[in-house]
């Protein structure tokens, strides 16, 4: 299978504090690829970098063969992303969100108009269709992004937490979405903290932590025979309470 996304020693210093530490990464085409990693581990700048909204200090990120940074258009044209507090044009309700996304791709206004209906309908965003983004709840939010990442229908989707705000059953909806389109060839990636989720969803995962790839393959394999969270608490670290029990006071 050739590889939708590889990125290559990918490297990003905020301060001088290392984020993403010679970050390497294959994303073969058709995968629903989960992202996980405890907070702070790099996921987040490792998308951005991915994605070109961020320039690595270091290392490539070439998307279904195209270099992202220098020749970004091209990269552009065939993602969809949807990133993590992504600023959207928010005084504009819904519907115009869409419209204005589309004048950005330089597609057709007639295919814009098609797409987006089915998109509001789809995503159960029709009452809100003409109410501004900034006043649209988390999950409504969230689903507005989504629906701005597919209407150019890309070949590649970067989500950072597609499913988090979002209510069961468009956490459903969104689903059937992701895997029709991985059905039709696309590739997703996402970043999620459920490893719940991720387990029964992503058919490849990769373990980030301290801005490094812990473990990375299919998930079974990442697995090694025992459920995901305890796989990833074994790779990362566990740290939780002090035995001796932290936080006395709040027992007081
Ligand atoms: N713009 C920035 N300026 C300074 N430091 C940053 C910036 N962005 C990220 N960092 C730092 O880089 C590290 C990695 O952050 P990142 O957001 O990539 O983690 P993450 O894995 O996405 O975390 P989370 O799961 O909490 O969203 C953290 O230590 C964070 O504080």
């Amino acid at each position: 299978m050739a590889d939708a996304v590889v990125l290559e020693g990918l490297v990003k210093t905020f301060g001088g504090s290392l984020a993403v530490d010679h970050l390497s990464l294959r994303v073969p085409a058709g995968s629903m690829f989960g992202l996980v990693g405890p907070n702070g581990a790099g996921k987040t700048t490792t998308l951005s970098m991915a994605t070109g909204l961020l320039r690595p200090d270091h290392g490539t990120a070439t998307i279904l063969g195209h270099d992202v940074w220098s020749d970004p258009a091209a990269a552009k044209a065939v993602m969809g992303i949807a990133p993590d507090g992504m600023r959207l044009f928010d005084t504009l309700s819904g519907g115009e969100l869409l419209q204005f996304v589309g004048e950005l791709r330089s597609m057709p206004r007639v295919l814009v108009r098609e797409r987006s209906a089915e998109l509001i309908q789809v995503l159960g965003l029709g009452k809100a269709e003409n109410v501004v983004v900034a006043d649209y709840s988390a999950g409504m939010t969230k689903k507005i992004g989504l629906a701005c990442a597919l209407l150019h229908a890309p070949r590649l989707l970067v989500l950072d937490e597609p499913f988090e705000s979002v209510d069961p059953v468009s956490a459903d909806t969104i689903l059937a979405i992701l895997r029709r389109f991985v059905a039709g060839g696309g590739t997703v990636i996402m970043s999620s903290h459920s490893m719940e989720f991720v387990e029964v969803v992503c058919d490849r995962v990769a373990v980030v932590a301290a801005g490094r790839v812990r473990a990375a393959g299919t998930t079974a394999q990442v697995q090694g025979g025992m459920p995901l969270r305890q796989r990833f608490l074994s790779l990362v670290g566990a740290t939780g309470m002090p035995a001796d029990g932290g936080l006395q006071w709040l027992q007081s």
